[in-house]
């Protein structure tokens, strides 16, 4: 079997930069999406062939389709895609821009992991691995929504979805699953007040972590049995 292949969404930072490098780490090929093919990600390139920067902005039609044409012409073949790109901001903070701004959360969300799970299908279907796999990452907040991010959860819950219906139409070469995290990495904007209340309604009152993710990832990939499935990964906070 030769070198596995995966491609990564929103790979710049954070979870999409933390899966880049583990994936790298075991010897897997990585297509990194990014708006930017610069910082982190463009040094690691230049010293590592197996990792490949594509430029790619999902609120822009032209630069999906540039991307999923130079990711055609990088690989024939596809074994794992992780849809990691996500933008994460209250309704409030867009009370000017509504209409534009659940546009942009629809064009991340649900558009581009849909584009790119038809327009790569033939790659999955050619997957050396005994599955292909494709994993949504969506959000504790699709089933049981926060009011202050409408928005942003409602397109999580398509997201989510959407991965129902991939599952259905790609099994049983492609395995189509999806993650909910919960309080997971804050950023920065995060007050200690904002943790001290988000971790006092979690059973298990830390932030998860990145790699609490990549564990979780790692068992898909690992279960030949697994489609349709959701996971949560949130510390307990979804039953609290
Ligand atoms: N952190 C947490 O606690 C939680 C995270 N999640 C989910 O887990 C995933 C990873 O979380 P986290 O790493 O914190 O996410 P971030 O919000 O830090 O990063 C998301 C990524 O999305 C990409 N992105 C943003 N805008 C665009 C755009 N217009 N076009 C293409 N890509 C874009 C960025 O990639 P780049 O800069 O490379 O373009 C960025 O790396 C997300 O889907 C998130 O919703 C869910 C619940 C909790
Ligand atoms: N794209 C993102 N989505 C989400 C994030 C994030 O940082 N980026 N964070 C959360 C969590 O609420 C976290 O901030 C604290 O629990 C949800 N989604």
């Amino acid at each position: 079997m030769g070198q596995a292949v995966a491609l990564i969404t929103g790979a710049g930072r954070r979870l999409g930069l933390h899966m880049t490098k583990g994936l790298l780490e075991q010897g897997w090929r990585v297509m990194a999406l990014s708006r930017s093919t610069g910082g982190e990600l463009g040094d690691m390139a230049v010293a590592n062939q197996n990792l490949t920067v594509i430029a790619c902005d999902a609120l822009d039609d032209r630069s999906v389709d540039e991307a999923i044409t130079a990711i055609k012409a990088e690989t024939n073949s596809l074994d794992f895609i992780l849809h990691n790109a996500s933008i994460y901001e209250k309704d409030a903070a867009h009370a000017e821009d509504e209409c534009a701004f659940y546009d942009a959360l629809y064009q991340i969300h649900m558009k581009l992991p849909a584009r790119l799970n038809q327009a790569l299908s033939t790659l999955l279907q050619n997957s050396q691995r005994p599955t292909a796999n494709i994993i949504h990452v969506t959000d504790i907040y699709a089933s049981n929504p926060n009011p202050e991010y409408a928005l942003y959860c409602s397109t999580k819950a398509g997201l989510e979805n959407l991965m129902l219906s991939f599952a259905k139409r790609l099994a049983p070469r492609v395995r189509v699953n999806a993650i909910q995290p919960g309080p997971i990495k804050f950023l920065p904007e995060h007050s200690d007040g904002d943790k001290k209340q988000v971790l006092s309604e979690t059973l298990l009152p830390v932030e998860g972590g990145f790699e609490a993710l990549e564990q979780a990832i790692q068992s898909i990939l690992n279960n030949e049995y697994m489609t349709a499935a959701v996971i949560r990964v949130d510390g307990g906070r979804s039953v609290t």
